[in-house]
């Protein structure tokens, strides 16, 4: 299907819905509390917070790794226990929640999406052996299928876990700061993926500390810090103010203008927004003052993300 396919009516299918969520780990400490939020199939979301906000917490919640203290999430329409069940949701960690020790090869790894389709002796059907070949070629990892998945780079172990993902077929997909450690050619390859994913209809929730590929590639944004903050379409939500908010004192914040910028009398000013990944860059003549500066309005468009880049560097 593609992107011009997409409905209205498929957009508005519920993904995910969560209502008023809490959960407290066993040494007592809240790491979220009454967080309620709606995305709907079709969509890719950005959830983005400080490092202690909950993202990840948020993420186990949803893969039911973690009690919730109360509230209930669904899934496609379901509880999301069942959801789950159905093998409707697929999880890419953190690089950091993995053993990369253990030893197993890439094909491996991929085939372990398609357990939740297996019976209880696991044997591969030939069906299985497909789906894990055709996810490694669309991740563009076939040739590294026989490779022990410790021996990869960071990027390449990335590929490794969505095409595990893709294998599971799940219509949910939670990655966890998918962009962390992988070069620029990879995350490319990673959002030209999620966008088609996106037009097959899929549900992808998104954790990133790259603040200026989120309106290149994600139509709704979550701020998150223990509790939701703002929620909904990204230029609703990624404005200057709401970032300050989610980011508060660790935000670096840099302004260009006058003669560091222009050397005539034009006064726009470019104002760099980053937690230290990739920096979300607005231009224009309210880029300095605060005022409700939108990604997708008129002088104060941000500059795209590779553009972003140059202005850091
Ligand atoms: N197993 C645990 N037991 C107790 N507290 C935990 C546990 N895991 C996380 N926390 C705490 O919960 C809070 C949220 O952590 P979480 O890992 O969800 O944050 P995050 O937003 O994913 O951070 P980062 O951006 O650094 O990945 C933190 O204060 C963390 O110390």
């Amino acid at each position: 299907m593609t992107e011009a396919a997409r409905t209205p009516e498929a957009d508005a299918l519920p993904g995910i819905v969560a209502r008023d969520v809490a959960v407290t780990y066993r040494n007592g400490h809240t790491a979220l509390s009454g967080v309620s939020f709606s995305i709907p199939q079709g969509s890719i979301t950005a959830l983005v917070g400080v490092n202690g906000s909950g993202k990840s917490t948020l993420f186990k919640a949803i893969m039911g790794f973690v009690p919730l203290a109360s509230g209930t999430v669904t899934i496609l329409g379901q509880p999301a226990g069942r959801a789950r069940d159905r093998n409707a949701v697929a999880y890419v960690p953190q690089a950091e929640d993995v053993d990369w020790n253990f030893p197993i090869l890439v094909e491996d790894v991929v085939m372990m999406g398609r357990y939740g389709h297996m019976n209880v002796l696991r044997i591969p059907r030939r069906i299985d052996r497909e789906k894990v070949a055709a996810a490694l070629d669309r991740v563009g990892m076939a040739d590294f299928r026989k490779r022990q998945i410790g021996e990869l780079s960071g990027g390449q172990k990335k590929r490794v876990f969505l095409a595990r993902a893709l294998a599971q077929e799940g219509r949910v997909i939670l990655l966890d700061e998918p962009f962390t450690g992988v070069d620029v050619t990879t995350e490319e390859a990673i959002v030209s993926l999620l966008r088609n994913l996106r037009a097959e209809g899929r549900v992808m929730l998104v954790s990133t500390h790259n603040l200026g590929s989120v309106p290149e590639f994600c139509d709704r944004a979550i701020l998150i810090n223990r509790t939701i903050l703002a929620a909904g379409p990204t230029e609703a939500v990624f404005t200057r103010a709401n970032l300050e908010i989610a980011f508060g004192g660790v935000l670096r914040h840099f302004v260009l203008g006058g003669t560091d910028l222009h050397d005539d009398a034009d006064q726009r000013q470019v104002t760099v927004i980053t937690d230290d990944e990739r920096p979300f860059v607005f231009y224009g003549e309210d880029g300095v003052d605060g005022a409700a500066s939108r990604p997708s309005q008129g002088p104060a468009d941000p500059i795209p993300a590779s553009r972003g880049r140059e202005a850091r560097d």
